[in-house]
């Protein structure tokens, strides 16, 4: 795996980087931050919903899973708000690079594993990350330039925005400001899609607990008016669910959770040399009878059930238990975690409500997993729904 696309300048040392994790905690991943772009969740969701209701008979739900997830973030990071149902150069353009940048890191470089072959890039992976990095610096300074253009001219609060208006230690470079700005646009769009695409795959295959969540819904919103996202908090059952799916399919179970030990070190009886890259096989522990009853079961209500498991309020799926942390642990866990589980919460929740969600005529729901980046499904969903409010 190369990193030169993935972190920001080579020469940023462990603190600096520890800065930008903090600056990114203050102000990007507030919880002022999050709540300013409810609107445009909401907004996001509509056009989803729009968008579904207008196909006919089975459809593959991915491609629109993926494009409303690139233009949320396009709209938190740049400020940009697209139309789902239209194309337009500039997020084609994004979604381009994501998708190399994604491609890069799925590849197995043999480089990683012989270092010795790394000068001569059979694979011409280094070649196309040198190709890649320029373009991407292109296109993020141009949004940048455009920001600065217009600062103090209109109220908008992206991360473009945020960033710029950092004073003092704080102040980024241009440089770190374009490798930040990468970071959460590629780190944020497929992890947020590939979750949704499971748990609607985990709902066709599960219709019983569906329902469930439709009496919830019922109960909590009634079927007069659209989800908002106060009521997701007395949604126990719709987050047991998504704590489910996290668990059975964590979008970044192995790959993005990463470390090299800086010294040598012993982990378990085992020496791990200096410069070792070890990483968290969190997939392996979500299904290990040890760890997890029944570990291979889709069973949500081991969330909820005080006695036969645990109660939803007290599992925390952001790092303090070890048994399930699918945003990663420690020091460099995602810190887009909250922001990625509203935004997860609510639109599944929004599917939900609108629609009855079933399997597509003569093609069975495939649970193969493909590992990219994120892990996926190997073949996309395909789906059929029956609108059901206001029907
Ligand atoms: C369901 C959604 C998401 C999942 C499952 C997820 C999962 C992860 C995981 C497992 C890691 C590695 C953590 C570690 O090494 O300990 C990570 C890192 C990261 N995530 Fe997320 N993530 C999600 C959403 C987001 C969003 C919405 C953003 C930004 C808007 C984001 C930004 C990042 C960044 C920047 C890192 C790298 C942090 C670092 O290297 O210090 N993620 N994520």
């Amino acid at each position: 795996m190369d990193s030169c696309l993935t972190e920001p300048s080579g020469s940023l040392l462990m603190g600096y980087w520890r800065t930008l994790r903090r600056i990114a905690a203050t102000h990007l991943f507030c919880p002022k931050q999050i709540s300013f772009t409810e609107a445009q969740r909401k907004d996001i969701g509509s056009q989803m919903v729009s968008l579904i209701a207008f196909q006919g008979g089975d459809f593959p739900v991915r491609d629109i899973l993926k494009k409303a997830s690139l233009n949320n973030m396009m709209c938190s990071v740049f400020g940009r708000m697209y139309e789902l149902c239209s194309s337009n150069r500039e997020t084609e353009e994004l979604r381009g690079l994501v998708e190399e940048g994604y491609a890069l890191l799925g590849k197995l470089n043999w480089s990683d594993h012989l270092p010795w072959l790394a000068c001569l890039d059979l694979q011409k992976i280094r070649f196309r990350c040198s190709q890649l990095v320029p373009k991407v610096y292109n296109f993020v300074n141009r949004i940048v330039k455009e920001h600065r253009a217009q600062l103090n001219s209109q109220s908008r609060q992206d991360f473009v925005d945020v960033l710029l208006s950092l004073q003092g230690a704080d102040k980024l470079s241009d440089q770190d400001m374009i490798a930040v700005l990468w970071e959460m646009i590629f780190r944020g769009t497929d992890t947020v899609a590939t979750l949704i695409e499971w748990i609607l795959a985990r709902m066709v295959l599960h219709p019983d607990t569906q329902a469930k969540i439709h009496c919830e819904l019922d109960q909590v919103v009634g079927r007069s008016r659209p989800l908002m996202e106060s009521d997701i908090h007395s949604m126990v059952y719709l987050q047991a669910v998504v704590k489910e799916v996290l668990r059975l399919h964590p979008p970044g179970p192995l790959l993005s959770w990463a470390r090299l030990s800086i010294s040598d070190t012993k982990i378990d009886g085992y020496d791990v040399p200096h410069g070792t890259t070890a990483m968290v096989n969190m997939w392996a522990i979500t299904r290990d009878p040890e760890v997890w009853v029944d570990p291979v079961k889709f069973w949500p209500e081991r969330f909820v059930c005080k006695g036969a498991g645990m109660d939803i309020q007290e599992f925390s799926v952001f790092g303090s238990d070890l048994r399930l942390a699918p945003f990663g642990s420690g020091r460099r866990t995602c810190p887009g975690k909250a922001l990625g589980l509203a935004t997860v919460n609510f639109w599944v929740g929004t599917l939900l409500h609108e629609f009855e969600w079933q399997k597509a005529d003569h093609e069975p729901v495939d649970l193969s997993e493909v590992l990219r980046l994120s892990c996926e499904m190997a073949n996309p969903l395909r789906v059929k729904v029956r609108p059901r409010r206001g029907c």
